[in-house]
């Protein structure tokens, strides 16, 4: 898995076309979405996560936790992105890794918004600048520990 994490303003979304064949479905609240003072969390789940899942999402969400305490993030923002790999995970493993990361969240007390899975969106970001503001993880399940 490849996160790219950007402490911003806000970040706001709109979905335009479908994607995928079968993109999430949405409600209409959910076509258009925004998050101000926002930790960004861009994220493209790997075919190497396919072994592991929950080890990845326990990761993920542990690196999360790590860099909304250090920047003091009030609330994240779950982005499906295709953008950070070539080894992508197909996209029903990819969905089902992105929803267990936002309930880990949630389930911790943080405020939480997923971006929707399948569509082309166009968004805006307010990237805060300072030196913490960008920043990138890569998280891998253990060598063939699958459970
Ligand atoms: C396109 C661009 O504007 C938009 N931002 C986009 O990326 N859309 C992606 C993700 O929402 C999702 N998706 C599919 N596979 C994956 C994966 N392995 N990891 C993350 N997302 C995935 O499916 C879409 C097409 O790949």
């Amino acid at each position: 898995m490849r996160m790219l994490l950007i402490h911003s303003d806000y970040l706001e979304y709109e979905v335009k076309d479908k994607a995928l064949k079968n993109p999430e479905p949405i409600s209409d609240e959910r076509k258009k979405d925004r998050l101000d003072e926002v930790l960004a969390v861009f994220i493209s789940v790997e075919k190497v996560d396919e072994s592991n899942p929950e080890e990845v999402v326990e990761k993920a969400v542990a690196e999360i936790e790590d860099v909304v305490k250090q920047v003091k993030a009030e609330r994240v923002f779950v982005y499906p992105f295709a953008h950070l790999s070539s080894e992508l995970a197909s996209p029903s493993v990819a969905l089902e890794i992105l929803q267990k990361i936002e309930e880990k969240l949630k389930e911790k007390g943080y405020e939480v918004k997923r971006a929707p899975f399948g569509y082309y969106k166009a968004f805006k970001l307010s990237c805060k600048g300072h030196p913490l503001a960008e920043l990138s993880r890569t998280i891998v399940p253990e060598e063939g520990v699958s459970k």
